[in-house]
């Protein structure tokens, strides 16, 4: 699977309405992938249409819902995620979950695709971002650990995968003693490294979903992970 060779280029969406899309497209234009890959920026459904897969980026997830819903990409999206590659980072992590917490007042629209249930802001507020050192599985050079950047960071509740979803693969916890000292309050301790709430970067089927921000450091390991893993793989079986 990692030594795939499609014959053309993927060309990777990057949905720009908000957030840090050219921060994402920054790292895809970086060696080694840059020569796979060709990258969109995606604000209409015209845009979407000639993608192979799609990131979608941190930012504001309500405004970025709200955005898509005036545009008129809502349902094309939810279209595009069932039946291509997406990973969503951050906001984008909450937009492509089942069910999520902590909503803004008047709700929050959700494009689903992952079987999880999300708090939005699940660490806190803004001054309680946080960086953590993360052993990422199937990551190149794994053994050098990937800076995790949580910003108002969404926290996993729960995998709630139906019998006919494709199954859930963890590929990266946070340890709890990293966890922000915030959360020493009782009912948000996590103790237990078994705790869903440990979950920051999981794949289903198609899909690649990080609670952090990738595109935020200065390592374009995850970028290379979620091509050579997700995108190119999507090609030759497409
Ligand atoms: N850094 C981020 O993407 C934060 C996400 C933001 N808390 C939201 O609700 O969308």
């Amino acid at each position: 699977m990692a030594n795939a060779s499609p014959t053309r280029n993927a060309v990777v969406g990057i949905l720009a309405l908000q957030g840090a899309f050219a921060e994402h497209q920054a790292m895809l234009q970086r060696s080694p992938i840059k020569r796979k890959v060709t990258v969109v920026q995606v604000r209409t459904a015209e845009d979407l249409a000639k993608c192979d897969a799609l990131i979608i980026p941190g930012g504001e997830s309500t405004t970025m819902a709200i955005l898509a819903r005036s545009l008129g990409l809502l349902e094309p999206l939810k279209e595009f995620i069932r039946t291509k590659v997406v990973w969503g980072t951050c906001a984008g992590a909450i937009l492509l979950s089942q069910s999520v917490e902590n909503a803004k007042k008047g709700g929050q629209e959700l494009l689903g695709g992952i079987s999880v249930k999300i708090a939005r802001n699940g660490w806190g507020s803004q001054v309680e971002s946080f960086e953590a050192a993360l052993e990422v599985e199937g990551l190149r050079d794994s053994s050098t650990p990937f800076t995790g950047v949580f910003i108002r960071a969404p926290v996993i509740l729960g995998l709630n995968p139906a019998p006919s979803d494709p199954p859930i693969e963890v590929i990266a916890r946070l340890s709890p003693q990293c966890l922000p000292r915030s959360h020493d309050q009782p009912e948000r301790q996590v103790t237990d490294s078994s705790d869903p709430r440990t979950i920051v970067a999981l794949r289903q089927g198609r899909h690649l979903l990080t609670t952090f921000h990738p595109e935020l450091t200065d390592d374009n390991r995850f970028h290379e992970y979620f091509v050579q893993h997700c995108v190119l793989p999507s090609l030759q079986s497409a």
